[in-house]
Order: C-alpha cells, then sequence, then structure tokens
C-alpha cells in the first residue's frame, strides 16, 4: 500500500511526460537523458500493429537498467484490443514502473481493470466522445487524466484546434477537480521544433487548469518549461497580493484592483508554479 501511494504521488506531480515509441530501445536512455519528468513508453499508436508483440517482448530487459533513475510509464494498448491483456501481464512484470498510461479511457471499468491486472496507478488518457461523456467517472477510477487531443478531434470529426477544443478542456479540469486529482496533463503539440507554438500552447494549457503537457520530441521540453512557468510579471503581482494582505485584511486593493481570498489564492497558485518551475 506504501508502495502504490508513493508512486501515486509520483504521478500525481508529472507535469512534461515524454512519449517515446515502444520499438525504439535505443531511443529509452535519450528519453530519460532528456530532462522531462517521466518517460512514457508507447505500445499503442507509435508501434505498428505488426510490431507490437516484439516491443512488448523486449520491454522488461530495455527498461530494467532505466527504472530506478526515472519515473517510466508505458502507455498500454487500449481495452478491447487484442494487445491489450498481454500489456497488463508485461507491466505488471517491471519491477519499478511508476504507472500505466491507459489510451481510449471510456468508463471506471476500463481504469480499474487495469489498475487491478498491474497493481499500478493509472493514467487516464481521454480521447473519444464517450470517454469525455464519462469524464467524470473515469477521474473518479484513475490516478490522473490526460487529454488525448488529436484522437478526440478525429473522434468528433473536429479542427485540432485550441478553440474548437475549448470545452473539453473544460470537462476534463472539472472532473479532475471534483475527483481531487491535480490538473491533468494536456495533448500533444505536433509541431515538434515550432517552440514560440509549444509554450504559448502551455499557456493556455494553464489558463485551462492543466498542470501538465504531453511531449513528444527532445526539443519540446525547453519551451514547454517556459511556458508552465509564470511570467515575472506574475510573479511580482503575486507576491505585491500576499504582501498587502499580510496583516490579516480580508479584502484590499492592489494596483487599483480588488483582492479577497480567491485572488489570494490564485497568487499563491502562481508562485508554487514558479517554484517547481525552478525545481
Ligand atoms: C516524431 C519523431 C518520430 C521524430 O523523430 P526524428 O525524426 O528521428 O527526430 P529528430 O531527427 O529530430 O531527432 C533528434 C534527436 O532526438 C532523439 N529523439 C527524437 N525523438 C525522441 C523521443 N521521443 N525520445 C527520445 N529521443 C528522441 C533522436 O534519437 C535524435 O537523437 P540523436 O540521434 O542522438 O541526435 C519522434 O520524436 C518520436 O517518435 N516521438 C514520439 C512519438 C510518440 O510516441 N507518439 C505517441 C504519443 S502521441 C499521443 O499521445 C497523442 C494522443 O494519443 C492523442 O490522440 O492526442
Ligand atoms: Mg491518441
Amino acid at each position: 500500500m506504501t508502495h502504490l501511494n508513493e508512486t501515486t504521488e509520483k504521478v500525481d506531480r508529472i507535469t512534461l511526460p515524454l512519449f517515446v515509441p515502444g520499438d525504439r530501445p535505443e531511443r529509452f536512455a535519450k528519453a530519460v537523458a532528456a530532462g522531462a519528468d517521466a518517460v512514457f513508453v508507447d505500445l499503442e499508436d507509435a508501434v505498428a500493429p505488426d510490431a507490437k508483440e516484439a516491443a512488448r517482448a523486449g520491454l522488461a530487459e530495455a527498461l530494467a537498467p532505466l527504472v530506478g533513475a526515472a519515473s517510466i510509464l508505458v502507455r498500454v494498448n487500449a481495452s478491447g484490443t487484442p494487445w491489450h491483456a498481454a500489456d497488463l501481464v508485461a507491466c505488471a512484470g517491471i519491477a519499478g514502473l511508476a504507472g500505466v498510461v491507459l489510451p481510449k479511457a471510456e468508463t471506471a471499468a476500463d481504469c480499474a481493470g487495469v489498475a487491478e491486472a498491474t497493481g499500478l496507478p493509472v493514467i487516464a488518457l481521454v480521447e473519444s466522445a464517450r470517454g469525455l461523456a464519462n469524464a467524470g467517472e473515469v477521474a473518479g477510477a484513475s490516478a490522473r487524466m490526460a487529454f488525448g487531443s488529436i484522437d478526440l478531434a478525429a473522434d468528433l470529426g473536429m479542427a485540432h484546434e485550441r478553440e474548437v477544443l475549448r470545452p473539453a478542456r473544460f470537462a476534463l479540469a472539472m472532473a479532475a477537480r471534483l475527483a481531487g486529482q491535480s490538473g491533468p496533463i494536456d495533448g500533444v503539440t505536433t509541431a515538434l521544433k515550432d517552440e514560440e507554438l509549444i509554450s504559448s500552447d502551455c499557456r493556455h494549457a494553464v489558463e485551462m487548469g492543466f498542470a501538465g503537457k504531453l511531449i513528444i520530441h527532445p526539443a519540446q521540453i525547453a519551451p514547454a518549461r517556459r511556458g508552465f512557468a509564470p511570467s515575472q510579471a506574475e510573479c511580482e503581482w503575486a507576491q505585491r497580493v500576499l504582501a498587502a494582505v499580510e496583516g490579516g485584511a480580508a479584502a484590499v486593493a492592489v494596483d487599483g484592483a480588488m483582492v479577497d481570498a480567491p485572488v489570494i489564492i490564485k497568487a499563491r497558485q502562481i508562485l508554487a508554479r514558479a517554484s517547481s518551475a525552478a525545481g
């Protein structure tokens, strides 16, 4: 139980996990060394159907030297696929794994099945109309949620675009909050090296209540980190707010605007993000 609590705490804190395809073991150590705070080894969409068995078979040996050095999770194939059950058995056999990422998570039963079979915390990737409609029950049965924005856009026949997907992000943030989870992990920016876009997507994620982002290339880590860190101006504002209420006043004015209890919470959140960005 203590072990499960520790690994659940690790999963709570994940901010920028880097995906690496499960059939590219020569890249696993690079992924660990890249500076992400977790590595998601993918057995799902980054691995072609005819390569899945071999990828799974080689996983335990390839990960053995790395699991102590980093938080490593495996994204298994979805419930109902021919590979799902064997993926879970493989995960259960990898000592030190920090968790399992379940794609196309759609029900509490999907998540509970993975947790029971592996004994590991489950990150539920919500990426279908059904998963989004059931976000509350999925959150209740998982340790954390992540947003599969590309699959969701495809499932709904919508553009993979910020404004189009705003209601989905809102629904996920609500579900995570109601389940007492950390903020969800946002979806992928497909442009591998567009630093400005990656930072700006992360700022949008923060605005929508997200606490992390799925990363797919080492070059995305630094701009993503910058995007999640509050600006100097935000930090200075937060410090002015906290200084203004130090004497215990409930409502004061700062920079000509009202500050009361929820504004103080916001100021503390900004400083907490600054301190986690500073490491
Ligand atoms: C997208 C990639 C296939 C690009 O690979 P490549 O063209 O080889 O990139 P580079 O030539 O720029 O590589 C430069 C060096 O960086 C290393 N590298 C690249 N990517 C990774 C990585 N992910 N992990 C570790 N190391 C990486 C290369 O080895 C090069 O190193 P060196 O030779 O020493 O210079 C590739 O980036 C990739 O496979 N990315 C991950 C893809 C993946 O896993 N996708 C699944 C997750 S996406 C998702 O979750 C979507 C969600 O489900 C949804 O529906 O929204
Ligand atoms: Mg997907």
